[in-house]
């Protein structure tokens, strides 16, 4: 067994020693009062070295902040972004599900009030959600990037693009979920040039789905965001 590291090994009780002389009573002195230490935001906080002992101990750390999935659509935001959460222990989210159970079908809501209401809608939703201060996966509906408020939330958040090909969404996608691909299903391909430079702007790691199973990319996913952590506030 390796020995262990100096530190950690366990405490042992002291060797009972003869009891040190009892110091004589000296001349009655005038208390000085001594200027307290200034409470400090660390107090009642463990020593360094212990907390950073701690932090060895549990493991990798969580992100400290929301991590969101951007992509085209059927890249994987939704069924990747759940497997993901379960392998880090925190919740998910989905923007197009919260639409869904406040407004109905994201096909019926396209054909009563438009593209253009969808995304003043959508761009609450994901604002909302991104004030939220607890740790989760937020999964974004493809086209949540075109809008700049959105863009600019996620510049403080850690975020991951995920991307497929033309060929494997004609494999995967529920076309009649997707309004946008209804119509004409090869419509993928253009409207993911349009938008790429808006996914790269924001991602901070991207991903194939198309090429490793969920499991293996969900693994993946997990261990850097472990890892990750974004400078900005
Ligand atoms: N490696 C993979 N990662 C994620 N999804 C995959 C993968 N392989 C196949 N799929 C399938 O692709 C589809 C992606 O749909 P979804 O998760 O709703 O995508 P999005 O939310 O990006 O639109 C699902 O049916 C999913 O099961
Ligand atoms: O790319 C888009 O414009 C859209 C993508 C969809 O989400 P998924 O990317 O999860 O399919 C959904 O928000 C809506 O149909 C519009
Ligand atoms: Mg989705």
């Amino acid at each position: 067994m390796p020995a262990p590291p100096p530190g950690d090994s366990p405490r042992r009780s002291p060797t009972p020693s003869p009891a040190p002389p009892q110091p004589k009573p000296g001349p009655p002195t005038t208390p000085i009062s001594l200027p307290k230490p200034a409470p400090s935001a660390e107090a009642g906080k463990p020593s360094r070295p212990k907390r950073r002992r701690r932090r060895r101990r549990r493991g990798p750390r969580l992100p400290d902040r929301t991590i969101v999935f951007v992509g085209p659509m059927a890249a994987g935001k939704t069924s990747l972004g759940k497997r993901v959460a379960r392998e880090l222990g925190i919740p998910f989210v989905d923007s197009d599900a919260i639409i869904v159970r406040k407004h109905g079908p994201i096909t019926a809501f396209f054909e009563r009030h438009g593209e253009a209401e969808f995304r003043r809608i959508e761009a609450e939703v994901i604002a909302a959600e991104l004030a939220n201060s607890e740790v989760r996966i937020l999964a974004l509906g493809g086209g949540a990037v075109i809008t700049e408020s959105t863009r600019k939330l996620l510049a403080g958040h850690p975020v991951v693009l995920l991307l497929t090909t033309q060929e494997a969404v004609m494999r995967t996608a529920n076309i009649a979920r997707r309004p946008l691909l209804r119509d004409d299903p090869n419509a993928w391909g253009r409207i993911f040039e349009e938008r790429r430079p808006l996914y790269e702007e924001v991602a901070d790691v991207s991903y194939r789905t198309d090429r490793a199973s969920k499991e293996q990319l969900a693994r993946r996913v997990a261990q850097w965001a472990r890892s990750f952590r974004k400078d900005t506030v």
